[in-house]
């Protein structure tokens, strides 16, 4: 099999984002679903959130569990949260998969998964929202515990072409049924045999990401470092995934850029304050920037 691509600022380059022109209103830049967060990781949501608006998405919403409802709204006044039924142990209902697939239909983009800790309610969750709303025709992102919806061979077929995930190594190896050790030997081979096996765009987090499509197309993007292994960083990268996608660039497009962004967004941090000890949320800020540097051709390394 060939070597993957290697994702540099040119690469990007050739696969623009969708413009928007001086005249659009935030409904035509994009609407983001945001479903996450729990009692325990509230803040989940909240990165992921920041992650869809600083990519340029126009509107977000979050639906979340109801105890953190307020206090989510009230820490983010750009999102629209909306507090739904929780289990005991402090997830989103699974009963509230019909209701979220109605709005799903009103989204450009839906994520699914960061901070969501009970992992039972999340699957059930995932799985009843994708078997009612797979043939909106919205991309979907799944992370973090929503990937156990997940089975090999079982993607719905509305989701096909549509379907972006983001697992770590451990995620991964619960996908393809095989020790986290086997993944972290052979991280690309993983990538590819999860999109082939589920029909979806598959980025493998880690040290350098890889990209694999369905169709047997494989990236690698060496950008990031050590700092960005902290807790929700890769909540902030599903919602700058999932606010590329509400503005409307392909799921493929939008994952090399948001890896990209994301790892870049970390080498500029850590140039600032330090290799190690940055925060997730400090991450979606450095991407308004870095979107129009990376466009314009100019070089994001530096400052
Ligand atoms: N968890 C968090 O603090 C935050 C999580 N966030 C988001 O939640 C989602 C799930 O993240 P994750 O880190 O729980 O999942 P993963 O990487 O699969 O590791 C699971 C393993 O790690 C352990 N473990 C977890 N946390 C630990 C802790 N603080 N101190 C010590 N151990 C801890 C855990 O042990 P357990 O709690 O089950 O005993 C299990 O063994 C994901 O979207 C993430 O970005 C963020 O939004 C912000 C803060
Ligand atoms: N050593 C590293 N170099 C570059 N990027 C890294 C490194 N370690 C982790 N990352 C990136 O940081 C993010 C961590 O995401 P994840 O493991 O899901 O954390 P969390 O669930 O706590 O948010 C991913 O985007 C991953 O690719």
């Amino acid at each position: 099999m060939s070597a993957p691509v290697e994702v540099t600022e040119a690469v990007l380059r050739a696969r623009p984002l969708p413009r928007h022109e001086e005249g659009e209103d935030k409904d035509s830049r994009g609407r983001a679903l945001v479903i996450a967060g729990s009692r325990e990781v509230p803040g989940g949501a909240l990165l992921a959130a920041l992650g869809t608006l600083r990519a340029g998405a126009g509107k977000v919403r979050i639906a979340t569990c109801r105890s953190v409802a307020v206090p989510l709204a009230l820490a983010m006044p750009e999102a629209r949260v909306i507090g739904l039924a929780e289990t005991a142990a402090g997830g989103i209902a699974p009963a509230e998969a019909a209701g979220l697939a109605a709005r799903a239909e009103e989204a450009d983009a839906v994520l699914v998964g960061p901070g969501m800790t009970d992992a039972d309610a999340a699957e059930a969750l995932a799985g009843a929202l994708l078997a009612r709303a797979a043939g909106a025709g919205v991309p979907f992102v799944l992370d973090a515990v929503a990937l156990r919806a997940l089975r090999p061979g079982a993607t719905p077929p509305g989701l096909r072409g549509r379907l972006v995930i983001t697992p770590h190594a451990g995620e991964m190896a619960t996908l393809l049924g095989i020790p986290r050790d086997a993944v972290l030997a052979d991280r690309l081979g993983a990538a590819r045999r999860a999109a082939a096996a589920l029909r979806a765009v598959v980025v493998m987090k880690g040290g350098g990401s890889f990209v694999a499509t369905p169709e047997g197309e494989s990236f690698h993007i060496a950008r990031g470092n050590v700092g960005l292994a902290t807790s929700g960083s890769g909540d902030t990268l599903a919602g700058i995934l999932a606010g590329l996608l509400a503005r409307g660039a392909a799921p493929l497009d939008a994952a090399l850029w948001a890896v990209f962004l994301h790892g870049v967004a970390g080498e500029r941090l850590a140039m600032r304050q330090g290799p190690v000890g940055f925060l997730a949320r400090d991450l979606p800020a450095e991407v308004p920037g870095l979107l129009a540097r990376i466009a314009a051709g100019e070089d994001d390394r530096g400052a």
